[in-house]
Parts: structure tokens; sequence; C-alpha cells
């Protein structure tokens, strides 16, 4: 039977430059209520988005503004108030409480150098530039979403921000010191100063930084500018063995709320890891005396105030494990100091269906008005949903359960106006706004969409759920299931001819929603159907699901995923000769398992920086907990692991089957990688030379493990669907 695939190149990247069109949602603002002339109150929305430019091999990030007019309860009229604009140069960026000022960290070249200025911006004019570079206080600001922030001050006299550490200059042993120093006497007490600041001896020590994508984060301080004098200054009295972030101001601007995370004994990777040692503190802004605020034997994140500035809310975890987990929604209390769990951990859905809470972080601002409510987007299963927690109760309450929208992600709430990206598989996000019902009403959110997306009417999606057969049944976690999202053509031409591609995910302890990827659309347009399996062990089916993986990967997680796919075979539109297999980092480990214990089932293998060799891994891998743990021990830092864990580390790893093999595989490594460092996909691409199945090894520099600059990621995909194309002789 003829092949309904698109092969031809030319058409797949048009496809992909299509569909890549489509913008995602990062950030939105509301800002403060007006009051117009005529007594209609309203709000401006500030977006931002960003989208893929294959010409300029970037991704741009753009702005655009919304008006929303409305009595406090209901919306009364919403439209976008002018075009979009690119943001350029724009480290972070904050408007002031009342919507009077904004501050911008900044970044340009100036004169062949970057610096970075600190802005402050109140009506038309730039009021500020402050040459942070140049001030020498401080190293580079931190712009990332773990430790970076940039806070107005309740009384919006100053602004926080976390940068790196300022490390005085190394110089050679030999460096000589120039007679003549410079031409005016201002520079040469600068210099003066400069070389008084240089130490020797120090050029090439080694500094730790916090891993995978926090490569050159070693020592963040919190940093404040008072902006009437012009001043920096770095607080004191953070101890020296913790590292700042998430930083806001306390109630009253007395001092700076923060979380800590402990470097001892060494600094393990922080990126997709919740679970590492880490405090509330505050620090006060007079006697810098600090203060833990939370108990120090668990993972902190997330802190948020409340609007009567009376409770901090934040997510809490513990500490080594696996490394996602079902979180605690913890409440401190800033007048009594006392510390309650709102929302435990979840070991099994509820009856109501609340599957607990998971993710590393809560929208920038989370509390209904009155400060009674906490609202929450998390994955529920394999959909992303919108729940609101009563803080009194802890009753969790679902605002999206019934909806047919895949994805729901909370991007703000302000004075009960909640800012939405909804998405689904067919659907590219789409911006929504609505009013938080008030807690005793049993009334329904009335959504308004304030930029539409367009629906892809030729992709068809669903989920499925399965029950393990009895005999992968996890004797010390019985009767967990678990769910796939299939996503394929809506139209089916010819019966029993549909290719299949397997996409088991990363963590392993991650999940996928059904929301909007960019890849799965691509495929299914040009004819392919995608199986995206969350097997045992991922995020949003309750704890005893994620645990129940631990020691079991490569047996259970692999019987997932099979057992997923035979299932789907069943029906009669795929071709069964037409299954491959892609999976990125622990999706790549179980990619590479899949074609080792079923020799011949999967015509073509895609794996991106996969785990290979988990006893290889563990001395280089910023996370060698990761590797202990999942093979089913603890970790300590302080020791070697016993020669029986390497052995199981090495039974339990893909390159144990290497031999069975007979798939064709494709590896994408990316030069940076820290998490799964490229040697991986190395050892295994030898392997598969000696025994001269065919391989082939696409190497990215500059990239690091999500391999996701433009150029890489466009590459990948392309490369990705030919290879499949070829191997699954749809050519
Ligand atoms: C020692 S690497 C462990 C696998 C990795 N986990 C966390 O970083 C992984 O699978 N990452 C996923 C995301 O969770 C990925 O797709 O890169």
């Amino acid at each position: 039977m003829e092949s309904q695939v698109v092969t031809n190149p030319e058409e797949i990247a048009k496809l992909y430059r299509e569909l890549s069109l489509y913008p995602s949602l990062s950030r939105a603002d509301v800002g403060p209520v007006i009051t117009s002339q005529y007594g209609g109150k309203y709000s401006n929305i500030y977006t931002e988005w960003s989208q893929r430019d294959l010409e300029r091999n970037e991704n741009v990030k753009f702005c655009r503004q919304y008006i929303v007019f409305h009595d406090d309860k209901s919306l009364v009229y919403s439209g976008a108030s002018g075009n979009c604009t690119e943001i350029r140069g724009e480290v972070l960026s904050k408007d002031s409480p009342s919507g009077e000022m904004k501050a911008v960290v900044r970044e340009c070249t100036v004169k062949g150098e970057e610096k970075q200025f600190l802005e402050i911006w109140s009506k038309n004019i730039k009021m500020k530039s402050i040459n942070l570079t140049a001030l020498k206080k401080h190293g580079k600001v931190y712009e990332d979403e773990q430790f970076g922030c940039l806070v107005w001050s309740h009384s919006e006299t100053h602004l926080l921000y976390v940068a790196e550490k300022k490390r005085p200059k190394a110089e050679s042993f030999f460096q000589m010191v120039p007679p003549e120093l410079s031409s005016s006497i201002d520079e040469e007490e600068t210099t003066r100063l400069d070389r008084k600041e240089t130490v020797k001896g120090e050029q090439f020590a080694y500094h730790e930084d916090w891993g995978e994508a926090l490569v050159n984060k070693s020592c963040p301080v919190l940093c404040v500018l008072d902006i009437e004098g012009d001043n920096v200054s770095v607080l004191e009295g953070v101890p020296d063995d913790i590292s700042p972030g998430q930083a806001f101001w306390a109630p009253g601007d007395t001092g700076v709320v923060f979380v800590g995370w402990w470097h001892e004994p060494f600094r393990l990777g922080l990126k997709f890891c919740p679970n590492r040692r880490s405090s509330l503190f505050y620090v006060d802004l007079t006697g810098g005396k600090c203060e833990q605020l939370s108990s120090g034997s668990s993972a902190v994140c997330s802190p948020r105030l409340s609007p009567d500035q009376c409770r901090i809310i934040y997510l809490e975890c513990s500490v080594y494990g696996p490394h996602m987990q079902c979180s605690k929604l913890c409440m401190y209390d800033w007048y009594t100091k006392k510390t309650s769990v709102v929302v435990d951990e979840v070991k099994r859905s509820k009856e109501d269906g609340f599957a607990g809470i998971y993710c590393s972080q809560l929208s920038p601002k989370c509390w209904s008005a009155d400060s009674q409510r906490v609202l929450i987007s998390c994955p529920q299963r394999s959909r992303k949903d919108l729940l609101t927690v009563d803080i009194s109760t802890g009753s969790v309450t679902s605002l999206t359960a019934e909806s047919d929208i895949g994805s729901w992600c909370l991007l703000n709430i302000e004075r009960d106006l909640m800012v939405v990206s909804c998405s689904s598989p067919n659907c590219p996000p789409y911006l929504r706004v609505g009013f938080l019902p008030s807690r005793d009403s049993q009334e329904k959110v009335v959504w308004v969409t304030l930029e539409g997306s367009q629906m892809l009417p030729d992709i068809g999606w669903q989920i499925m759920t399965f029950t393990p057969p009895p005999e992968h049944d996890n004797s010390q976690y019985p009767g967990l299931d678990f769910e796939a999202l299939l996503i394929k053509p809506k139209e089916v031409k010819a019966e029993g001819n549909l290719p299949l591609i397997v996409i088991p995910h990363g963590g392993p302890h991650s999940v996928i929603v059904a929301e909007w990827i960019l890849s799965s659309s691509v495929l299914c347009s040009m004819g392919f159907a995608v199986l995206l399996v969350n097997y045992r062990g991922s995020l949003g089916f309750g704890q005893d699901n994620i645990l129940s993986l631990l020691g079991n990967v490569g047996s259970q997680d692999v019987k997932d995923v099979q057992f997923a796919v035979e299932s789907v075979l069943k029906n009669g539109d795929f071709d069964g000769q037409k299954v491959a297999v892609s999976g990125g980092s622990h999706g790549g480990f179980l990619a590479c398992h899949l074609i080792g214990q079923h020799p011949g089932f999967y015509k073509a293998c895609v794996a991106r920086n996969p785990v290979t060799n988990l006893a290889s891994m563990v001395g280089s891998t910023d996370i060698p907990d990761w590797c202990v743990v999942e093979a089913g021990y603890d970790y300590s830092p302080d020791c070697l692991p016993e020669p029986s864990v390497w052995e199981q580390m090495l039974n339990k790893s893909p390159i144990k089957h290497v031999t069975q093999v007979q798939t064709p595989v494709l590896l994408t490594l990316g030069e940076d990688d820290k998490r799964v460092p490229n040697k991986q996909g190395i050892e295994y691409y030898k392997a598969l030379k000696a025994r001269q199945i065919p391989v082939r090894l696409l190497w990215y520099p500059g990239n690091n493990h999500s391999l996701s600059k433009v150029d890489a990621e466009s590459d990948g995909f392309m490369n990705i669907a030919l290879w499949i194309i070829q191997h699954l002789s749809l050519r």
C-alpha cells in the first residue's frame, strides 16, 4: 500500500516553517485599575511572547498590550491596544506596583564591550540609566527562573535583584606593572584601586557552578538599588554557604525574603531538580541579621506573599529522592511565625480526581484578592488544569477539569482577574482572561479570549488510559495505571497504513500534557501518528506512581511503553511494520532500551542526549544522585557507591542490551550538555558501530541538554523526520 506521508524535504521544511510561526506566551502583567472620565474602569494587560525566527536563527521576544474594561467582577469590553513590538536587549523588566514607573535591566554593547544597565522609566522619560558594569559592585545580573528576580519595594523607592558576586580580578604571577599608568589623575586613581583588588594565583582556580543551564552561576548575591540615591549595595548577612534567589521585599520593606540553597558538600545541578536542600530566609535590612523561616531539612521554592502581606505560600518537597515529586503547598504566617501544610503530598488520586501538586514554580502572582485562595496550574494526569486552593480548609477545586482544552497555564492573577494561556495538541497557545468567582459562589468562570489562535482541523488527539497486565504490576505499589497521548491525522486515508512514532518523555519524573507541541504537530501534519507515553513514574498521577519507578528503570517504564504501543497497534489504523521510537535524555534511555529489548520491532530510533550507561555517567553528570536514586539506592555525596550498586547501574542501562539491537539509530548530541554528557551518546555510537548497526551522529556545538537553539532544533527536526522516513521505507 502506498504511503500517505509527506517525504519531500522541501515540503517538510515548509510545514515546519508554517507551524513554527505560532508564538508561545511567556508572561502577562495586569496593570492598576484606571477609572476613565466617564466612570468606566479598565486595566492594561502587558503580555510577552516568544517565537522562533528561522531566518535570523533566534527566538524572538515581543510584547503586545490589551485593554480590559471591567466592573471588578466581570469583563465589559476587551481588545488589543496597538501592535506587537519586538523586545531586544532586555534582561529583566518590571512595572512598579502603582504602574507609574518601569525598571529594566538592559544588556548592550558599548564600544565593543558588553555592559549591563539598570534603567528607570517614568511616563515617557528614561529617568535613570545606571551602568552596573562600571559600578563593579557585582558580576552579571541573573536572568534565570531559578534565582533571578527584579522586584520593586512596596514604597517604590528601591529595587531588588540577584547578581553574581564580585570576583577579584586574577592575574598571572608574572604580570608586569607598567610604569606610566594613565594620563589623568582620576584614571590613575581607578587603575590604582583596580590593581589593589587584583589577586595572583587565582587565575586558573575552579569555581563550582549550579550545573546544566546555570553554568557560570556560582555565588549569587542580593543587590539593592536605592533609586533616589543612585546607590547599589550588596546585602550583607546572607550565610556564605548558601546561594540566595527568588527574593522579594518583606512586609513594610523591613528586609528581604528569599530562598537559599545550601552548597554543601558541593553544588549539584539545580535545573529540573527542585529536590535540593533549601529553605526560606529573611534578611533584615538594617542589622543584616539573617533568619531561617522554614525547616532546614527539606527543599522549597516559589515563595509568594499574600496581597494582605500576612502570609507566604510556597512549595516544599523532600531532599534527594526523585528529582521531581508531588509537592506540598506550605504557608508561613508572617505575624505568628507559624508554618502549616495547606495541601499535603497525594499518594494516589483522590476520589474527586485531585492528583496532587506538580510544579517547580507558582505563577508570579497566585493569590486571590481576599488572600483566602491560591491558584495553581499544574499537571493532573495528562492534562494541565487550573486549581484553586482554599487556604483555611485546604480544599482543592479544579476550574478547568471539564474543559476540552488540554492545557491551562496561569500566567498571572491580579485583583481576581486571571490571565491564562490555553493550548491543545491541535491548537497553538491563545490568551484568555476571566474573573475568579467569589469564594462562596457556584458560578463558573466566564472566559474571554483576548488573542485567539487557529485550530488545526486535520489533527486529532485523545488521551488513552492503560492498566498494566498482572505480570507487569508493581508488588510494592500495586494497581497503578498510566496514560498516553495519541495525536494522529483526523482523516486516515488508507486503513492499516498509518506509521507510528512512539515518544516516551524524559525525566523520568516529568509528564507530557495535552498541549501544543510543535514537533508532534508537524509530524502529524506530515501523516504520522504520534504516541507520547506517560509511563508509571510520570508526574501528575500521585506520589506512589513516581516512587514505583525507583529501582525499576529500564524495566517497568520499558514494559509500560511497549504495552501502550502494542495496545494501540491493535487498532486497525496502524501499520505494525512502520513503528519508530524517539526520545530525549531519559526518553533516549527508553528509546535505546526498547530497541535492545525488542529487537527489530522498531524500524528506526532517534535518541537526543540519551542516558546509555548509568555507571559511566555517575562520575561526570551534574546530578550524580539521579543515577544512584533511579537505580534504586540512597545517594550519599561523601562516599562512592558500593560495587553492587555500580553493577546494578550497569545492568539497568541500555548499553547492556546493545548486542541485541537491529534498529538504525540517529543520535543528536549537545556539545555543552552538563546533564547527560555527550560521552554517553558516543559510548553507544561506538558500540553500534562495532556491531555494524547503521548509526548517525549529529553534533550541535553551543547547545546544552535541551538542544533548543533555533538552528539545532530545526535541523534536528528535519534530520529526525528524514531518518524515520528512510528507515520506515516510506520513500
Ligand atoms: C541525569 S539526566 C536525567 C534525565 C533528565 N532529567 C533531568 O534533567 C531528563 O530526562 N530530562 C528531560 C526533562 O525532564 C529532558 O527532556 O531533557
